[in-house]
């Protein structure tokens, strides 16, 4: 059992890890290098600031959530400190960080290298959710010289977090992470890219799909350009292949003769691709909350009008966002509520009036 945690990095990833210790009573202490990202973090319940210095007493397991670039430092110090008496990181890439933390002199035996496969495109503390890793994959790549201990607490750290460990070396988990993370992430900011030659009317027809496919490009470009540096020549190759599939379906659709048979070849291979995504069949991640559609006019204090039907209703809305395409009169709320009150919600709207879909 962790009782007591430290989380080094309080942003998005690291206040989420702190969230959901916390939800499991785990003490949790927490640094930042940011103050405001601190206070924040603890302000939404993730743990309290923990002291500057040596440690008094060190804590079950470390977590270091800084971006990839910053981790062998910060391990270092956190060692140097003795806050833990196990460290884990959570980098998007491995062999790198692994490298280098051994070159900076990082005791191996300790800490076992991690990554949470559950995130977003936002970034700091106000966008944590205890729930980010709920259903999630989290790959461990311990070294050779890692503790059997240190691996036992780390697993254990996944699982508190809701999410499904997976050990893997750690150039394995690189190039995996080049195919279903890093090389998507490069593909979705060129099609997001494009966007900027549309006007306002091409932009007005914009729809889920386009939303969807480009929502992973609103991600922090400084933060990327780091996760690539650092797993470069994998990600290369998926994009040189991505890259040849796009330009033999533009020369196909150029090439009236020949463009039905392989355009369809790679909507086919796309299609099936998509469909191999575990989870879609299988284990999928679990519904934290319902999520109730309704419309919602767009002028002044809609959504003043529209939680305060909710709070008359006695409801909680766990978490909203909002669909809406420019020009238009209305948008969509998504409300999310504990699934135990949807039912309910829909029905206190629509008596108020609202047009629920529930
Ligand atoms: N964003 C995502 O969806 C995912 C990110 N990751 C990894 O998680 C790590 C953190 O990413 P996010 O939480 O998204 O970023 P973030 O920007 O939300 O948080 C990073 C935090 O680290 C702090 N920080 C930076 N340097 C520091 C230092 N030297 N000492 C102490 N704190 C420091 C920053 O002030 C910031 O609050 C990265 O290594 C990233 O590769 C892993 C899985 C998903
Ligand atoms: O936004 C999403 O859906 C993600 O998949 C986010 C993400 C970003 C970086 C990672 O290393 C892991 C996950």
């Amino acid at each position: 059992m962790i009782e007591r945690a430290v989380v080094v990095g309080a942003g998005l990833i690291g206040t989420s890890i702190a969230l959901a210790l916390r939800r499991h009573g785990t003490e949790v202490g927490l640094a930042d290098r940011d103050p405001a990202a601190l206070r924040l973090a603890c302000d939404l319940g993730a743990g309290t600031a923990l002291d500057p210095g040596r440690a008094r007493r060190p804590a079950d397991v470390a977590v270091i959530a800084a971006p990839p670039a910053a981790i062998p430092a910060v391990l270092r110090d956190a060692q140097d400190r003795g806050l833990a008496h196990v460290y884990t990181d959570v980098a998007s890439v491995k062999a790198d960080v692994v490298e280098e933390a051994g070159a900076l002199g990082c005791d191996l035996a300790t800490y076992v290298p991690g990554h949470p496969m559950g995130g977003s495109e936002k970034q700091g503390p106000s966008a944590a959710r205890a729930d980010l890793f709920l259903g999630r994959s989290w790959a461990l790549c311990p070294t050779g010289k890692a503790d059997r201990v240190a691996v036992a607490v780390v697993t254990e750290l996944a699982r508190l977090c809701g999410a499904n460990p997976l050990t893997i070396d750690a150039r394995a988990h690189d190039r995996a992470v080049a195919l279903v993370s890093h090389a998507p992430h490069v593909a979705s900011s060129a099609v997001a890219a494009r966007l900027l030659d549309g006007d306002d009317t091409a932009l007005a027809l914009t729809g889920q799909g386009v939303r969807d496919v480009t929502r992973i490009a609103g991600g922090d470009p400084g933060m990327w350009l780091e996760i690539l540096r650092h797993n470069a020549v994998p990600v290369a190759e998926v994009l040189d292949a991505v890259a040849a599939d796009l330009a033999a379906a533009a020369a196909a659709l150029r090439d009236e003769g020949g463009a039905a048979g392989r355009v369809v070849d790679l909507l086919s291979r796309g299609r099936r691709g998509h469909d191999s995504i575990p989870g879609k069949h299988g284990a999928e991640r679990t519904p934290a909350y319902a999520v109730l559609p309704v419309v919602i006019p767009d002028e002044p204090n809609a959504l003043g009008r529209l939680f305060a039907a909710a709070g008359e209703a006695g409801i909680n809305i766990e978490d909203i966002r909002i669909d809406h395409s420019p020009g238009l009169p209305v948008g969509v709320a998504q409300l999310s509520v504990v699934p135990e009150a949807a039912d309910e919600l829909a029905r206190a709207l629509a008596e108020q009036g609202w047009s629920v879909h529930p």
